[in-house]
């Protein structure tokens, strides 16, 4: 099976990793032409191991057949969009973003088969060549647009665990209400996610935040009961969150395609998850 990996960060590199061991065939496309130039070298070192992956940066370097898989950050994603306007156009598509604010913004692409997915291994960028596996996982997709049968073979790549789901919303809004509730408060706390459970002042604001989403999304007790919101947390108890290592790195938050997501969706005010947001955007750098 052939696969195109857009972004080598660390859900990229992984990615790329994870499926060329399983013996496909993985193009990976970097923004910056040196950091392909370096993986060509030197391969993806995964957790010790190296995983040998043709990497660039140009993009007609891509097979008409493979899947494209699109690991970059939402705040990547107009330049990614703007070549897919005019190149890939009879690839199928899947979208790895956190967050969900990028589903209206892929909505006009030209490609017929889109799907969205959602990673829920853990991923820690080392070097440019260099990622840990901070946490084993699975991958879930399900369709935006188009023939969920292009898809299907997602599901049988040898030792990379993978769900299709039927409902797109349903999948992306409970990962979306997941780091909603763990992202910020670890990231204006600076705590590991397990902190959230052992630390009393983190926990009591957990709890409130679920009560709050639960006011305005009741469907939340059944998509997500809090008991999976603290399982995570403890399965994850040595992770620093996403948002928690983009601001340690200095890089921009997914704060708007997370929260301000939730915020949006809400039919009612939000005030706790609004004043998070204030908090994380206040102290964001230009
Ligand atoms: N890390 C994790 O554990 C998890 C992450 N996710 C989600 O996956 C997505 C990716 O996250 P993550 O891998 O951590 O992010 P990173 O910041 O580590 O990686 C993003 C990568 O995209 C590259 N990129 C940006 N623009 C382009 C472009 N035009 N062409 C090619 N590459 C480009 C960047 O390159 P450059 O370095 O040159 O800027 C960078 O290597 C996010 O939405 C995140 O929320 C989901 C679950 C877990
Ligand atoms: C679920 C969680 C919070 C695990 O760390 C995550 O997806 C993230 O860090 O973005």
């Amino acid at each position: 099976m052939n696969f195109a990996v857009i972004g080598a960060g660390a859900v990229g590199m992984l990615t790329a990793s994870l499926l060329k061991e399983a013996g496909c065939s993985v193009q990976l496309i970097t923004r910056r032409p040196e950091q392909a130039e370096k993986i060509n070298a030197n391969g993806i070192k995964r957790d010790g191991e190296v995983h040998f992956v043709e990497a660039s940066s140009e993009w007609d370097r891509i097979p008409p057949n493979a899947f494209i898989l699109v690991a970059v950050k939402y705040s990547h994603l107009p330049d990614i969009i703007k070549k897919l306007k005019s190149c890939c156009l009879d690839n199928p598509l899947v979208f790895m973003q956190n967050g969900m604010m990028h589903i209206e913004l892929i909505r006009n692409l030209p490609q017929q088969n889109i799907a969205a997915g959602i990673v829920e291994h853990g991923a820690l960028k080392i070097s440019e060549t260099e990622v840990r596996h901070t946490g084993k996982g699975i991958f879930k997709f399900a369709l935006l647009s188009g023939d969920e049968k292009r898809f299907l073979p997602l599901l049988n790549i040898n030792g990379v665990k993978a769900e299709w789901h039927k409902d797109a919303d349903q999948m992306l809004f409970r990962k979306v209400l997941l780091n909603t509730m763990i992202n910020p408060l670890t990231a204006l706390l600076s705590l590991k996610n397990g902190e959230l459970l052992s630390n009393p002042h983190a926990y009591e604001l957990l709890k409130n935040v679920y009560t709050e989403l639960y006011s305005a999304f009741p469907e939340i007790e059944t998509l997500l009961p809090f008991e999976q919101v603290t399982a995570l947390c403890a399965s994850t108890a040595e992770n620093t969150s996403s948002m928690l290592a983009d601001k340690l790195a200095g890089r921009q938050l997914e704060v708007d395609t997370i929260l301000l997501y939730t915020i949006r969706r809400s039919p009612y005010a939000l005030p706790i998850l609004q004043t998070f947001y204030h908090l994380l955007k206040a102290a964001e750098k230009e």
